[in-house]
């Protein structure tokens, strides 16, 4: 395992976790716009940072696709550096759903058919993690590009990351993808917080009742089953048709059950994350104590 001790603490943040997913299209950014909408319908504070420059599809999903002249392309910040600059100078997140959003699709245009090389693509979440005016948040929320290359590697080396949340669908395909991202996650000493899994089974318009589509999957099994199941969603494709308009299931249809499992999801890794925090906190003063406690009996033999 690899040690991280220049990892810096977001100070604008109280927990930070990312979304990833091992496969494209499993569904990892309805599932972070969901959980960022129901963290904010539950009173807090949240920004959510679309990462992923080879698909970036949080604009479209929250319906704010254009950046207004107003979005600070004057601020810049050298890339590499990770200096205070003044808030008037950062660049402004949009707020939709009580969200405060930011999308590298933002500045690298949604159609644009080349993406930036994936070194630059370290290099362009940190410019936005430093030079956004997120403001004081209870979450960030980072949406990962699906695999194990980058932003994913600069993050997990240079921030303290609260917790992954891990997106996969039911088929062996997905959960096999799924187990290599945990194990880039484990490996970076970055604590899974649990797996959501995405469309588990179909929500019939006809009759209503739920299907099973894929089939179970049978292998990467133990990998992923030794983690915590934050929800299980049911693939419903009135959420689809919702999400490509700009409204997401937790606010075009908070009462079905597509939306009541990422509401259920959302509180689970609330919780989750602040278990973690608490169990963090509690191994950091007993360290503090330890070391206190060996100083003054080094004291005491002098
Ligand atoms: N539970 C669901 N029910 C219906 N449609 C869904 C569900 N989850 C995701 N989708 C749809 O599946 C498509 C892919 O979802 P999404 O873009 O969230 O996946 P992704 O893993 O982020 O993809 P990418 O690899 O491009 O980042 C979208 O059209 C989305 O609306």
């Amino acid at each position: 395992m690899v040690e991280h001790t220049q990892r810096a603490r977001l100070d604008y943040v109280n927990t930070v976790f990312v979304v990833g997913s091992g496969k494209g299209g499993v569904g990892k950014s309805t599932v972070s716009v969901n959980l960022a909408v129901a963290l904010a319908q539950r009173g807090a504070s949240v920004g959510l940072l679309d990462g992923d420059a080879y698909g970036p599809s949080i604009p479209l999903m929250l319906g704010v696709r254009k950046r207004a002249a107003s979005q600070g392309t004057g601020a810049v910040l050298p890339l590499a550096e990770r200096k205070e600059i003044a808030p008037e100078k950062k660049l402004q997140p949009l707020l939709r759903y009580g969200v405060k959003v930011m999308s590298v699709g933002f500045f690298i245009g949604e159609e644009q058919a080349v993406a930036p090389m994936p070194d630059v693509l370290g290099l362009l979440i940190r410019q936005l993690l430093y030079s956004v005016n997120w403001g004081e948040l209870d979450y960030l929320i980072i949406d990962l590009p699906p695999g194990t290359s980058e932003p994913q590697a600069t993050l997990c080396r240079e921030v303290q990351l609260d917790g992954a949340v891990l997106v996969t669908t039911p088929q062996d395909i997905a959960r096999i993808d799924t187990s290599k991202a945990l194990t880039m996650f484990k490996n970076g000493n970055v604590p899974v917080l649990g797996v959501i899994q995405n469309m588990d089974g179909f929500m019939c318009p006809h009759c209503g009742e739920r299907v099973e589509i894929f089939p179970q999957s049978r292998e990467a099994r133990v990998q992923l089953d030794d983690l915590p199941l934050l929800g299980r969603i049911p693939l419903d494709p009135s959420a689809a048709a919702y999400s490509d308009k700009g409204y997401p299931a937790v606010v075009s249809m908070p009462e079905s059950p597509v939306a009541q499992a990422l509401v259920d999801a959302a509180e689970q890794v609330a919780a989750s994350a602040a278990r973690l925090k608490r169990v963090s906190a509690a191994d950091e003063k007993e360290k503090g104590d330890t070391e206190e406690k060996a100083q003054t009996e080094d004291e005491r033999e002098d």
